[in-house]
């Protein structure tokens, strides 16, 4: 059997890596090794059987005995070992959840369900790199992977709804302590009624300005209550790193040519912090290259994968489905609100949810690991 390290493994997104992979019994087909950066000899973990002790996650002769790395470590442990195990000679395969390969030449971005050609061809002339993409494109490229596939699609502008966890646990966590905060300061005034509405929003908002609230993990402001029109740092353009994620990888994942180069997708939009706890969702404006009648559009998406659900454009199953509280801790990506828009027949718009630590970040890794060992 070949053996795998799993780097990150006890992280959030590691975590739920672990616990698709428990589901899908993964861990039958290879020989597990747990590693650590912080509880090396500490017991591990009894996946797959055994609790070993946790190996060091920075002992590159460790590493370099195995056939398969996982990491959802990070970007900074990425940057630490991977170029030392390479330049030590290991020709073993690396898959990563973190961003910091992902637009490297030696590397794919995996997101089979839409890019198994892509990853074929990879595998087929010797790439051992595989990098998870970024979970707002991953998600927009399984809800809308069908109208790609038929290259009906011109370009598309993402309006994105991001949630706490794409920030990070501890994110999560004061999204819902400044959730308390909020209700805590009008907790009696609600009680009451016939308190007056403006009266609990006068104090509501004097708790979301209160230098009390917990901002620290959102920069110094509140989530709850309001929204964070910017994630991640400035790059060119105007655009936040995360909105240059949509085009860089967009068409990477697709083997298209790089963004903003001849015969590339524009893939653009603005990239909105929300206060939802797992599941990003996205409004989004696609330009198809021809006017297509919308039965086509949506049995062309329905059966691009296994994941993807059309939900009728109506009141009732865009409330009940679309929303981050039915997809939450599912793989289910419903895309919805699907019409031509005012524009022209060839608008089209649309609404998408997904959950961002599965399809967004776990989903990919573990496929991807399946699809190594099943070779
Ligand atoms: N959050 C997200 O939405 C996404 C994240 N990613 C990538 O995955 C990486 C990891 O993200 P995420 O899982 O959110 O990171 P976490 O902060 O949850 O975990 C990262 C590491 O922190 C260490 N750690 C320290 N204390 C604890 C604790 N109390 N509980 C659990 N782990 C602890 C663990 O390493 P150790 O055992 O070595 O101490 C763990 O592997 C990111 O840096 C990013 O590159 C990719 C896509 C989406
Ligand atoms: N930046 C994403 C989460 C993430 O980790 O993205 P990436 O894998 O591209 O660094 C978000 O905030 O929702």
């Amino acid at each position: 059997m070949k053996t795998v390290g799993l780097v990150g493994w006890r992280g959030m997104v590691g975590s739920v890596l672990m616990q698709r992979m428990s589901e899908e019994g993964d861990f039958a087909h290879f020989t597990p090794h747990f590693f650590s950066t912080s509880q090396a000899g500490e017991v591990g973990p009894n996946f797959g059987g055994t609790a070993a002790p946790l190996q060091d996650a920075h002992d590159i002769d460790a590493l370099a005995a195995l056939d398969i790395i996982v990491t959802c470590q990070g970007g900074e442990y990425t940057q630490q070992v991977h170029g030392a195990l390479r330049a030590r000679g290991w020709t073993g395969y690396w898959i990563d959840a973190a961003s910091t390969l992902r637009m490297k030449e030696h590397a794919l971005i995996i997101l089979d369900p839409v890019n198994r050609p892509v990853i074929e061809q990879g595998l087929a002339a010797g790439v051992r790199d595989f990098v998870g993409g970024n979970c707002t494109v991953s998600l927009m490229l399984m809800a809308l992977g069908g109208l790609f596939q038929a290259g009906w699609v011109e370009w598309v502008s993402a309006m994105t709804y991001q949630a706490a966890s794409g920030a990070g646990a501890q994110n999560m966590r004061e999204l819902l302590q400044q959730m308390g905060a909020l209700y805590g300061a009008v907790a009696t005034a609600l009680d009451d009624p016939a308190g007056a509405i403006l009266d609990i929003d006068r104090q509501v908002a004097e708790t979301l300005r209160s230098a009390t609230l917990p901002t620290g993990n959102f920069r110094g402001v509140p989530l709850a209550g309001s929204v964070i029109p910017w994630i991640d740092v400035p790059v060119e353009h105007g655009q936040s790193k995360e909105e240059w994620k949509g085009g860089a990888e967009c068409n990477k994942i697709l083997g298209l040519p790089p963004f903003r180069s001849p015969g590339s997708i524009p893939v653009d939009g603005l990239c909105v912090r929300v206060g939802a706890m797992r599941c990003h969702s996205q409004g989004l404006t696609i330009k198809l290259r021809r006017s297509v009648p919308l039965p086509e559009v949506e049995a062309r998406i329905a059966e691009a994968n296994a994941w993807v659900r059309v939900i009728p454009n109506e009141r009732e199953a865009s409330e009940r489905f679309l929303t981050p509280a039915a997809v939450s801790g599912t793989l289910q990506v419903p895309v919805g609100r699907l019409h031509t828009l005012a524009m022209g027949p060839e608008y089209l718009g649309a609404f998408t949810v997904g959950d961002q630590l599965l399809w967004g970040a776990a989903e990919p890794l573990r496929r991807m690991l399946r699809l190594l060992l099943d070779r």
